[in-house]
C-alpha cells in the first residue's frame, strides 16, 4: 500500500492507496519539530481505529515546507523500510513538465494539482486551490505547468484584519447574507467573501484572456465548496486533487 504525504504550510494530509482507491485520510497540523516516532504513533493508533492493516510498502511525499521532510524521510525508512519519492526532486519524475523562469522552484503542491488536473481533465486548465494561499495554476494543452499567480489564502487575510486591527475581532469565513454588512463581523465576512468571489473570478477571466484557447477552472481545498455557492466560478470542485496527483505521480515512477 502506498502512503501519500502533502504537507501544506498549514496541514499535512496522510492518505492510504491500496492501488484502486484511498482506503482512509488523516489530516494534522503541520509542524517540523515532529519526529517520525510521533508521526508513527499517531497514524498507527488512527488506522487501528479505522481497522485497516498497515502494510505500507511505498511511500510519496509533496512538501512546501522544506524543514518537514527530513522527519517524514525518517518516518519511511525506519517503519516503512522504504526511500520516499519527493516532488520537485530530480529522482521524482513528473509525467508533464513545466515551462517557467529558469531557476525558479515551483512548489511541489502546485506541481502535483496540475498533474492531477491533466489526468482527469486533459490541458487548458485552470487549477485554483484554496490552502494556506489561493494559488492559480495553468495547466497548457500538453498538461505542462507554464505558471499561474498566488493569492494571501482566506482564513490568512481573515487573521491579518485581527492581527493589524484592535478593534476586528477573529471571524470564520462564510458567506454573508446580505453585502451591506450592518455590524462589525458582518462587514469583515462581507469582506473577505465578496472580495474573494472577486478575486477568483477576476484572475481567473483575465488568465483566460492572457491564453489562447477556452479553458476549464477546477477547483479544490477546503474553502472552495463555499465559494462555489451560487457564484458559476468553478467547473468541477474535486476534494481529492492534490491526493490523486500523488496516485499518479507515484504509478508513473513505478513504471519508469
Ligand atoms: N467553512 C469553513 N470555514 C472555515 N474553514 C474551513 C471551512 N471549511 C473548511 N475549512 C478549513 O479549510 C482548510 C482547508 O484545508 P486545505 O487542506 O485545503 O488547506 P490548508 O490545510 O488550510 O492549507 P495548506 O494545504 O496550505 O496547509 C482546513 O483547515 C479546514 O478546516
Ligand atoms: C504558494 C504555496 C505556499 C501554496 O501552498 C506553495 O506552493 C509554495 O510555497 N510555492 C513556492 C513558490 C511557487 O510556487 O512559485
Ligand atoms: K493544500
Amino acid at each position: 500500500m502506498l502512503l501519500a504525504i502533502d504537507c501544506g504550510n498549514t496541514n499535512t494530509v496522510f492518505s492510504i492507496w491500496d492501488g484502486e482507491q484511498f482506503l482512509c485520510t488523516m489530516r494534522t497540523a503541520t509542524d517540523q519539530r515532529r519526529t517520525a516516532d510521533q508521526y508513527f504513533v499517531w497514524l498507527s493508533t488512527l488506522l487501528s481505529h479505522h481497522k485497516i492493516t498497515m502494510d505500507i510498502n511505498a511511500v510519496i511525499i509533496s512538501s512546501t515546507v522544506p524543514r518537514v521532510v527530513f522527519n517524514l524521510r525518517v518516518l519511511s525508512d525506519r517503519y516503512f523500510g522504504c526511500r520516499p519519492l519527493v516532488v520537485g526532486k530530480p529522482e521524482c519524475a513528473l509525467p508533464v513538465g513545466m515551462r517557467v523562469d529558469a531557476g525558479t522552484t515551483v512548489g511541489p503542491d502546485r506541481l502535483v494539482n496540475t498533474v492531477a488536473g491533466y489526468d482527469r481533465h486533459g490541458g487548458d486548465l485552470i487549477i485554483v486551490d484554496f490552502g494556506t494561499a489561493t494559488t492559480f495554476d495553468v495547466a497548457d494543452q500538453d498538461g505542462a505547468y507554464i505558471g499561474g499567480a498566488i493569492a494571501p489564502g482566506v482564513n490568512l487575510s481573515l487573521r491579518a484584519l485581527h492581527e493589524a486591527a484592535a478593534a476586528l475581532p477573529h471571524v470564520d469565513v462564510t458567506k454573508p447574507a446580505r453585502v451591506i454588512g450592518t455590524n462589525t463581523i458582518d462587514c469583515m465576512q462581507s469582506g473577505v467573501f465578496w472580495g474573494y468571489v472577486g478575486l477568483v473570478n477576476g484572475i481567473c477571466e483575465q488568465i483566460k484572456a492572457e491564453f489562447s484557447r477556452p479553458m476549464k477552472v477546477i477547483s479544490t481545498g477546503g474553502l472552495a465548496p463555499l465559494f462555489q455557492q451560487g457564484h458559476a466560478l468553478f467547473d468541477a470542485f474535486e476534494d481529492d486533487l492534490t491526493m490523486h496527483g500523488l496516485t499518479v505521480i507515484y504509478e508513473y515512477n513505478k513504471e519508469k
